[in-house]
């Protein structure tokens, strides 16, 4: 099968004044369509930078990485913008939910960006909720839901916009480990009806054992 997202000798190097820190040092990776993928590693071993780079949200210092079989590290921002917008679902901390808005708006909200009719949208993002198990709190803004319950918002807004692959960094932090494990098992329901392919990062433990694919890095390598 061809692989759906790859990354090629993937380096990067922050650079921040004069300090240069190497975070991923030629990281070669395939992710199937339908994989459902954690990444592990001690804190700083370069999970974040790899689903960063992995989604266009930056761009690598060397290396090549490959979408669907276009490789799109060097695109411009906008290409990148429009391949995230119409692609990819992101679950990260720095992309939570827009505190004004309520759960049902929330996770329409990358169909508005889309410019698809309210009407069509709503209908989506409420499938969506439901999938969850969220759609009686389709009304409450954020600061109305726990934390769980704010993080299977995140992720209905991911899915309502039907993407093939869902990137996710640490989805389940935060949550005491009963809420992560039963949202880890959401994803999983999700990946085999859906087919949609999975890659996130994970600490715990625990959410390591229900996966089937572990890639584990360390100091910016994938571990032998
Ligand atoms: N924007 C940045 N500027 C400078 N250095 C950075 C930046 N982002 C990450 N780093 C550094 O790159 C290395 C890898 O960081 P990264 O966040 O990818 O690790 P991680 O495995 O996701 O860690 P954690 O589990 O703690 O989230 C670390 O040494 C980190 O300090």
């Amino acid at each position: 099968m061809k692989p759906v997202l790859q990354v090629k000798e993937l380096t990067k190097i922050y650079k921040v004044d004069t300090v240069e820190t190497p975070a991923l040092r030629g990281v070669n990776l395939e992710i199937q369509p339908g994989e459902f993928t954690a990444l592990a590693g001690p804190s700083g071993s370069g999970k974040s930078t790899l689903l960063h780079l992995m989604g266009g949200l930056d761009r690598p210092t060397a290396g090549e990485v490959w979408l669907d079989g276009m490789r799109i590290d060097g695109f411009s921002k906008a290409r990148l913008a429009h391949l995230r917008l119409w692609n990819l679902g992101f679950v990260f901390q720095a992309y939570n939910l827009i505190p004004v808005l309520t759960a049902l708006e929330n996770a329409a909200f990358v169909l508005e960006l889309r410019g698809e009719p309210r009407e069509a949208r709503e209908e989506k993002a409420l499938r969506a909720l439901e999938t969850l198990g969220m759609k009686d709190f389709a009304h409450r803004r954020p600061n109305q839901l726990s934390g769980g319950q704010q993080q299977r918002v995140a992720v209905a807004r991911a899915l309502a916009a039907q993407p093939k692959i869902i990137l996710a960094d640490e989805p389940t932090a935060n949550l005491d480990s009963k809420t992560g494990l039963a949202l880890i098992e959401h994803l999983r329901t999700l990946n085999r009806a859906q087919g949609i392919t999975f890659v996130f990062s994970t600490h715990d433990p625990r959410l390591l054992e229900r996966v089937d694919r572990i890639v584990r890095l360390e100091d910016g390598q994938i571990a032998a």
